[in-house]
């Protein structure tokens, strides 16, 4: 028997002798192949195990469940967990203590009586919550739910693993500590309010996943009304991601960008945000395609042409971008020889890097490889290094070349894990953001 993928499933079984033998011999009947077993709470009347087994393929793991759950005798197949569901369990994130309590002594250094005295110098002279305490080294990534990844509105809770991966790779990547905040609102006064109402606790603002057009006017008004770094990923991480891709693929290519046609499919958060940085970077003629009129007014106010028709913006562009959530909106066919293609949206792009290839594009990647994550983690600490109290355009061009700068040559970007970027990327910003504090 070839075994293929590995699952682990989560069973509630009351306490009766023989009970777990009844689940073990029907793993084992229909050629399920047991591995680790380990018992996640013992209850009153029932255990709950989580029990790792190989399976031939999907099929023959649906084939057993449905026998396990055939037993009856109240034994419950509670989930069939995957490596995904797994990373998952419990939360991916947890805020732990920089200090250890293991004496008294240890307990009034940290806390009371001790804390008392830290907190008259700060309340005497409140800079000194830069040296001591966690704020300038932590940012609040502030979601409504309304634009979770290409999922929609699916609301904040369900966006929470979103939130969570955020903060996990501002942590591994550039050692700062990522808060999730879930709002229960997307009314621009009462998200203004709220943040506003909390940021004190921290370094910077990650707005993360705020739909389109609430995001724009949310970031405009918290930029203006909060003097520590707030930025909306989607839209300006995303830009300086899509703007490093786009040069060193041109640079490839030997192609000028600034001489290129430019389409982007979709002017939503990222979309807009793209076309607005390509054109200060000097595209001339940028095209923008989207279903929304109020979208494609932005474009137009920008500076950007619309075009209503996708074929008709494939048709005319050099390099495309798109960013509407819409798996497999462009066709193979649609495809010009020798075309630049990123179809960025997550978790499936508009089509298939391979695909675009295939069907003659010289370069094409998704959202998995040209992803912010290139960018936010280095952007955020370099402001918060340079205790810089705005991102501004000039930081976000500096991570764009960082980032052009630590690609190897032929590769469209840098590998996520490679540590060199997020170095690259935290000295450029925070070089940018020293030199425009002395203007
Ligand atoms: N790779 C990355 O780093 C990255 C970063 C940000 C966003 N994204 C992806 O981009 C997508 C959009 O995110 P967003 O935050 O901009 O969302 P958004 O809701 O603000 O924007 C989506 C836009 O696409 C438009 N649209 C939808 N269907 C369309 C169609 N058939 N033709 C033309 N336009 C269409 C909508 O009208 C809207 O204006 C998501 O899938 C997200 O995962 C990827
Ligand atoms: O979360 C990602 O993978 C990138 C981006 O922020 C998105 O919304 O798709
Ligand atoms: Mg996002």
């Amino acid at each position: 028997m070839e075994y293929s993928i590995l699952r682990n499933l989560i069973i509630e079984i009351p306490q009766m002798p023989g009970n777990f033998a009844k689940v073990a011999s029907v793993i084992g009947a229909e050629g399920g192949d047991i591995g680790d077993i380990e018992t996640l709470k013992i209850g009153t009347h029932t255990t709950v195990r989580d029990i790792s087994v190989q399976f031939e393929n999907k099929e023959h793991v649906e084939r057993v469940v449905d026998k396990i759950r055939a037993l009856g005798d109240g034994i419950v197949v509670h989930a069939i967990s995957d490596d995904v569901m797994k990373a998952h369990e419990g939360g991916k994130i947890h805020m732990s203590s920089r200090r250890p309590v293991r004496s008294l002594g240890d307990l009034r250094r940290v806390y009371t009586p001790g804390v008392a005295n830290i907190c008259e110098i700060i309340h005497q002279d409140p800079e000194q919550a830069d040296y001591f305490t966690s704020i300038g080294n932590t940012v609040a990534i502030v979601t409504d739910g309304t634009a979770i990844l290409g999922l929609g509105n699916i609301g904040p809770v369900a966006g929470m693993p979103v939130m969570e991966g955020k903060a996990v790779l501002f942590d591994q990547f550039v050692g700062i500590s990522g808060v999730p905040i879930l709002l229960d609102t997307s009314d621009p006064d009462e998200v203004v309010e709220t943040v506003k109402h909390i940021h004190q606790a921290y370094g910077g603002i990650l707005l993360e996943d705020i739909g389109s057009p609430h995001c724009f006017e949310i970031e405009e008004r918290l930029k203006k009304e909060l003097d520590i770094p707030v930025m909306h990923d989607d839209q300006h991480g995303t830009a300086v991601v899509t703007l490093a891709a786009i040069l060193s693929a041109c640079r490839t290519a030997g192609v000028d960008l600034g001489k290129a046609k430019v389409g982007q499919i979709g002017l939503g958060a990222a979309g807009l945000a793209i076309c607005k940085m390509l054109m200060e970077y000097g595209v001339e003629e940028m095209y923008g395609s989207d279903l929304n009129a109020a979208a494609k007014d932005r474009l137009r106010e920008s500076g950007g042409t619309v075009i209503e028709s996708i074929n008709e913006l494939m048709e005319k562009s050099d390099i495309v971008v798109a960013t509407t959530g819409v798996q497999g909106l462009i066709k193979k066919e649609m495809v010009r020889e020798g075309q630049i293609i990123l179809a960025l949206s997550n978790p499936n792009p508009e089509i298939a890097p391979d695909d675009a290839l295939e069907a003659g594009a010289a370069f094409a990647a998704d959202g998995r490889l040209v992803n912010n994550v290139l960018g936010f983690p280095g952007i955020f600490r370099g402001a918060l290094n340079a205790r810089a109290k705005a991102i501004t355009y000039p930081m976000l061009l500096a991570a764009a070349e960082a980032i052009v700068d630590s690609t190897k040559p032929g590769d469209l970007v840098p590998h996520p894990l490679d540590p060199n970027v997020h170095v690259n990327v935290t000295e450029a910003v925070e070089r940018v953001a020293g030199d425009g504090q002395l203007d």
